[in-house]
Order: C-alpha cells, then structure tokens, then sequence
C-alpha cells in the first residue's frame, strides 16, 4: 500500500522517553499528525479519553479485532493495545505524517504492511536512568515499574530490527535526532517523486 504521506514508528521500553519526544516533535511540526491507538488499561495521571488513548473495555477490544479493525494490535505489560486501520488511513490518504508510538511487536507488523514505515527505537542512556525516569514520572505503582522494567530487556533485544536508535540521555539532543530522521525521509520522499515526475523525465537523461 502507497499513501502519499510518510508513516513513522516510535517503540521504546516504557520510560525511555518515547512520548516526550513524540509530544515535543509534534509541538515544532505540524504535518506530524499522531495515531491515537485504543487501549484496555485504565488512564493514568491526567491522560483523557480521545488524546492519549481511546480506554475501552475488553468486550469493546474484542468486537474490534473481530471486526478486523485493527492494523496491528498486541499485548503489552499485561495489557491490549492497538491501532485503528481507519484512522491512520484516513490520515495518510489526505497526506499528513503519521507517527505511530506503539511497542516492538506492532512496529514489526507495521513493516510488514507498509514497507517503507519508518521505524525508530529510542533507548535509554542505562537502567538506573530508566528506573529514575519511571520513578519521577511517578504515575505507575511500584508493582507495575518493576513489571515495565522487567519486560524492558526483552524489548531492547529488538532494537537492531528498528531503522534507527537514538540514545535519548539529553533530551535535546534525542529530539534532534527524531527531526534529523523525520526530515531525511521527507527528502527522500520527494526524490522519488522527482524521479518519477514528468518535468524530471522531460530532462531526457540517458
Ligand atoms: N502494539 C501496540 N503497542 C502500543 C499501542 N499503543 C501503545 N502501545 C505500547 O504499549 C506500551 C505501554 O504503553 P503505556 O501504557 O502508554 O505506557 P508507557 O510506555 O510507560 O508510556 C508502550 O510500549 C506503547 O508504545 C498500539 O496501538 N499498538
Ligand atoms: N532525556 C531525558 N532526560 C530526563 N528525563 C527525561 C528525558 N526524556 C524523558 N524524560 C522524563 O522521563 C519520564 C518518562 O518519559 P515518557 O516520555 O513518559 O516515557 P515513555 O513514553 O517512553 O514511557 C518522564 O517524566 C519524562 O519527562
């Protein structure tokens, strides 16, 4: 499948800082549209139905992967997530960036749908900086960090089947990294619209 806007996938263990730097890279550029994937979890902090996630129940995630809503849905720390077909290809079609932050699972079934998703992993600078991330973020219970950081390994084994990794340690520095690859596919979209263009052919090179 070809849309005419570019797909990008952002997957990290949780606390790495994935949704910072998602939120920050939206907040400097606007064709950046997000996928708001459906969820069985319970909202945390200050999250709200229809921004972070759509929360629904488990009957509602059911009727949806039967209705075969769901480009991609998986398991993750005990709980359902998934992203609505609908939605994302209704964005693409119209021509937006779609960034997609969902786990290592979902990202390798985008790839297999949309070969030319861009898929970036982002890790942290080591454990002791994840576990003081989750614990400053402070929006988990002790039980659930210990179970994000226990699946964290298991997670960063897929880094090498990403794209691109970008050590997020200094936050600036991480989200310049996430713009620098933003930007390289943008350009590279459009040379193989140049190259397929009529102008381009009318220079009638051998
Ligand atoms: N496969 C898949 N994973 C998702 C989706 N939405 C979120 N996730 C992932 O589920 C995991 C848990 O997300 P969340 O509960 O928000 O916790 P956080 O990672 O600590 O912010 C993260 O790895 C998310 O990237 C989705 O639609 N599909
Ligand atoms: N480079 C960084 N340096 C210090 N703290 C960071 C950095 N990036 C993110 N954080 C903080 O770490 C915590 C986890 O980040 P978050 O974006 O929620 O992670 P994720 O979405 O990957 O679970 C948040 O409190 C966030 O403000």
């Amino acid at each position: 499948m070809q849309y005419p806007g570019n797909l990008f996938v952002v997957a990290a263990p949780s606390g790495a800082g994935k949704s910072s730097l998602v939120k920050a890279l939206m907040e400097l550029d606007t064709r950046v549209a997000p996928s708001i994937s459906h969820t069985t979890r319970a909202p945390r902090g200050q999250e709200l139905h229809g921004r972070e996630y759509y929360f629904v129940s488990n009957e509602t995630f059911d009727q949806m992967v039967i209705q075969n809503g769901f480009l991609e849905w998986a398991k993750v720390h005990g709980n359902r997530y998934g992203t609505s077909k609908h939605t994302i290809e209704q964005r693409m079609a119209q021509g937006a960036d779609v960034v997609l932050e969902i786990d290592f699972q979902g990202a390798i079934q985008v790839k297999r749908i949309f070969p030319n998703a861009v898929l970036v992993f982002i890790l942290p600078p080591s454990w002791e900086e994840l576990r003081s991330r989750l614990e400053r973020r402070a929006e988990d219970t002790a039980e659930v960090i210990e179970v994000r950081i226990q699946n964290a390994s298991a997670e960063m084994a897929h880094a090498h089947e990403f794209d691109f990794v970008i050590i997020n340690e200094l936050f600036e520095r991480a989200l310049f990294d996430l713009k620098a690859i933003v930007h390289a596919q943008r350009l590279k979209f459009a040379a193989q619209r140049i190259a397929r263009s009529d102008t381009f052919k009318a220079l009638n090179i051998p």
